[in-house]
């Protein structure tokens, strides 16, 4: 019956001139760095304090992870529904402890991840990184701006821990690591002083980067953000600071889909930041209203995302999801937002994108729009079972179901269960 449909299908597309099987093939070769965060509403494991920072996991959904043990189990359930091959992104704050053993943020070190290495080594996954300059005592005010010298040091020391973390991570398992820098720092209303922080990120980050390690294995990004909760009128690392920061020191500048104006879209700044820097990262959540980190879905800006990284080339690109919501299954909501990113790259692997450039630069707008209202007719869905079929995942009406007997059987046990400790 699925060949069937998927003769049927490639028969629609090759109208188009599209070939459905090398689409298959393309889209088999794209990593998705998932974002381990979203199995525990972003709490971490090193109990240095609640989340901070101007970002919120809202919801209380039952069966919240709340050990490596049970994130761990949480996210090999996830991958067995996501078709293909990724990566996982950590946060520092994820580090693993023997019992009774703590370490402060900068002064982190491989062994407290080797769990999380040889998890991945297991499944075949890339590690990627984040240092985590929040939900700590010393992330109260500033951190890599901060005006305290004590407190900027810790900051950079930590950063610097991580990559040299992250460059173990890529010297265990054969891929090079991307270490992203993101801070909330910033100011609730109208600074009186915009540039001495700025200078003081500058510092910051020159004196990270002076540090020994190999760009071959650890790619550093920087994050921006317009705002935050509580700092809603001015954030130190704006699009303009990092923009310039990475193009300068060949850092890659990292674009969230939730970090800008709400009718600000960051499809339209792939092309352009491509034309001046080999490569770029991305945090494809979605933004409802503000930075709201809603699950990521198969709607049109998330399609053009995608349409512009297969249109820029997906090895230039490093894709990654980021969201936590806690109003829903934390597994789905990882399902969802990763299958989505996945169907909208299908979906653009799909599309005759020389045909429609062509018809653009004849002028030819009245077939473009045609063709292009016409191609959302299109056959995607018995493309993507197929692709779920070979990659040995379930289908689009049968993963939830696997999702619901997890919830049942382990994640509803754990409001009965005390914590565990590791
Ligand atoms: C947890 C992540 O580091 C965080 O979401 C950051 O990437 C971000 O987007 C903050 O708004
Ligand atoms: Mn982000």
């Amino acid at each position: 019956m699925t060949t069937e449909k998927l003769r049927w299908a490639a028969e629609q597309y090759a109208q188009w001139g599209v070939d459905v099987e090398a689409a298959l093939a393309a889209l088999a070769q794209i990593p998705i760095s998932i974002h381990c965060w979203q199995g525990d509403d972003v709490i971490g494991f090193d109990g240095a304090g609640d989340l901070s920072g101007g970002i919120q996991a809202t919801g209380n959904y039952p069966g919240r992870a709340r050990s490596f043990t049970e994130l761990k189990q949480d996210i090999e359930t996830m991958l067995c529904l996501i078709p293909g091959h990724h990566r996982l992104n950590l946060h520092a704050s994820y580090a693993v402890f023997e019992p009774g053993q703590k370490a402060e943020r900068d002064q982190l070190e491989i062994q407290h991840f080797q769990p999380w290495i040889d998890f991945a080594k297991e499944r075949g996954l890339g590690l990627d990184f984040n240092p985590t300059l929040f939900g700590h005592p010393l992330a109260q005010t500033a951190t890599l701006s901060s005006a305290d010298e004590t407190i900027r040091q810790f900051w950079i020391r930590h950063c610097q821990a991580c990559i040299r973390i992250a460059e173990s991570f890529a010297d265990q398992l054969g891929t090079s690591s991307l270490v992203n820098i993101w801070i909330p720092d910033g100011l609730k209303d109208i600074p009186a002083d915009r540039t001495s922080p700025r200078q003081r990120l500058k510092a910051s980050l020159d004196q990270i980067l002076a540090m020994d390690y190999d760009r071959s294995k650890v790619k550093v990004a920087v994050e921006s953000k317009v705002f935050g909760i509580g700092i809603e009128s001015y954030t130190v690392g704006s699009h303009e600071f990092y923009m310039n920061y990475a193009a300068q020191n060949g850092l890659l500048c990292l674009l969230d889909s939730g970090h800008y104006h709400p009718t600000e879209t960051i499809s339209d700044k792939i092309s352009a930041m491509l034309m001046f820097t080999d490569e770029l990262a991305l945090h494809i959540s979605r933004p409802v209203r503000w930075d709201s980190d809603h699950v990521v879905l198969y709607d049109d800006e998330t399609r053009q995302i995608a349409q512009e990284i297969i249109c820029s080339g997906a090895e230039r690109i490093r894709i990654a999801t980021d969201y936590f919501d806690a109003s829903i299954n934390r597994i789905a909501a990882w399902v969802i937002g990763v299958r989505s990113v996945q169907k909208a790259l299908l979906n653009a692997l799909l599309t005759p994108q020389e045909k429609m450039a062509k018809l653009q630069k004849q002028q030819r707008f009245t077939e473009l729009m045609a063709l292009q209202e016409q191609l959302k007719m299109a056959p995607i869905g018995e493309v993507w079972e197929v692709f779920c079929l070979r990659q040995g995942v379930p289908g689009e009406n049968a993963w939830l179901k696997v999702v619901q007997d997890y919830e049942k059987e382990v994640l509803l046990k754990r409001n009965e269960e005390k914590e565990e400790i590791a």
